[in-house]
């Protein structure tokens, strides 16, 4: 049994719903076998727990473990390709890079990569794009498994306009989705998803397949793109033009619904807002990602106002590394700057998107996403080192909400020095 002593941040209310940030100055949070048990104050705690292990965190802040909706696995060498469209950037910066997973030794040295950026960054949950390969599919999710994170990933599927290498056939594709599956889906913290990687490389019959694997096995995920790019849309829209838009190339193959999270939805009409809504899908916003392929503003308030999910998503590689801090502080430039109208963001709003948005799209809500009673502790330390502008920030912050916008600001994955995944530490 452990007693972590800190100053902690979270957002168990929501604050697009007029929640607020929770802030405790010097909070004890009891924690045993990975479950938080008690939330009080420090001589309380001990008194109740006169034998629980004391790990004292006062000289920093405490958040929940970060969630990362989209980030793609086989692209962490491709991060910071300047200068690029989202075809361009495919062509030129992406595809090769994805290509040489074909070689299993080449996807196990990157799964490893991939994990430490995750957990140097503070993130415990992620929906990652997988690989084309199913071999290397299978290194991420067995490496994952290792490591303890709440990852949920699949088979990259595509069966047109990209190499030929990456394509696959429907039958292989069914195959070797339902063999991963098989292995993978319910094991410790990793799920499946569903991914053909977009309606652009992905005919109607694959999509269709895959909705077929979905209706068979009750409870995997699904996970593509949307709506990102005008030339993408264009695409998809001549490729499909029996469908009534993007979203609906993926609705008509059964593949929308409550456990599906589409990637961007930068230029959505109000018909697919009005459908994500309907089922229940969620979207993630990749500000980073956004900015560096300039694919446009993410219409926030549409999808607040629509009644769409919203969380955070790295999309690492387009997106510049993996820190959800930057992608928060990203997503609050992006609002003010946006001609259309952008929402104004708080830091509360920051932290929400990053944390328990993340864990409420990811259906993870019941164990994460917050630092209550009755959750697992995943949970991020920011501890920067004294001196730092961020330690200096801290110090002289004028409020919570302060401090917390001043973390968004300046925070680093180096900033962050303890990562803790159901009470194991991950990072630290
Ligand atoms: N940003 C981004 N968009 C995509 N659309 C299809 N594939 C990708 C990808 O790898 N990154
Ligand atoms: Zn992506």
């Amino acid at each position: 049994m452990f007693i972590y002593r800190a100053r902690v941040f979270d957002t168990p209310t929501d604050p697009f719903a007029g929640g607020e940030l929770r802030s405790d100055a010097d909070l004890a949070l009891v924690v045993d076998d990975g479950l938080i048990i008690a939330r009080t104050d420090y001589p309380s705690a001990v008194a109740a727990h006169p034998d629980a292990e004391v790990i004292d965190l006062r000289s920093g802040v405490l958040i929940p473990g970060l969630v990362d909706t989209h980030v793609h696995y086989p692209q962490i060498r491709a991060i910071g390709y300047l200068g690029k469209p989202l075809l361009e950037w495919l062509d030129h910066c992406a595809l090769p890079e994805e290509a040489k997973l074909g070689d299993e030794a080449y996807a196990q040295t990157l799964a490893g990569e991939f994990l430490t950026g995750l957990t140097s960054a503070g993130t415990t949950s992620a929906m990652v794009f997988g690989s084309h390969f199913a071999t290397a599919v299978d290194a991420l999710f067995s490496q994952a498994a290792e490591a303890g994170l709440r990852i949920t990933s699949g088979l990259v599927t595509s069966d047109r306009i990209l190499p030929e290498e990456l394509l696959t056939s429907v039958e292989r594709s069914v195959s070797e989705s339902q063999g991963l599956i098989d292995r993978w889906h319910g094991k410790g913290h990793l799920r499946y998803a569903l991914t053909p990687r977009f309606s652009f490389s992905a005919g109607q019959e694959l999509l269709a397949a895959g909705g077929q694997v979905v209706a068979d096995n009750p409870g995997i995920w699904v996970t593509s793109h949307l709506n990102e790019n005008h030339d993408e849309i264009a695409g998809v829209a001549e490729m499909f033009p029996e469908a009534r838009d993007y979203l609906d190339t993926y609705d008509r193959a059964g593949l929308l619904g409550r456990r599906t999270i589409m990637a961007h939805n930068v230029h959505p009409s109000d018909r697919e807002l009005a459908r994500m809504a309907e089922v229940g899908a969620a979207s993630a916003h990749c500000p980073t990602s956004n900015s560096n392929l300039a694919s446009g503003f993410f219409p926030l308030r549409r999808h607040i106002e629509a009644g769409v999910r919203v969380a955070l998503g790295s999309d690492v590689g387009a997106g510049t590394g993996f820190s959800l801090l930057k992608e928060g502080v990203q997503a609050y430039f992006m609002q003010q700057l946006d001609p259309s109208g952008g929402l104004p963001l708080s830091s509360a709003h920051l932290l929400h998107l990053a944390t328990a948005a993340g864990a409420e799209a990811l259906d993870l809500s019941d164990d994460v996403g917050d630092l209550s009673v009755g959750k697992r502790f995943d949970a991020a330390y920011i501890s920067p080192a004294a001196g730092q502008p961020l330690a200096v920030g801290l110090e002289h912050a004028s409020s919570d909400e302060d401090a917390l916008a001043k973390i968004f600001a300046m925070g680093t994955p180096a900033d962050i020095t303890r990562v803790w995944v159901d009470g194991g530490l991950v990072k630290g």
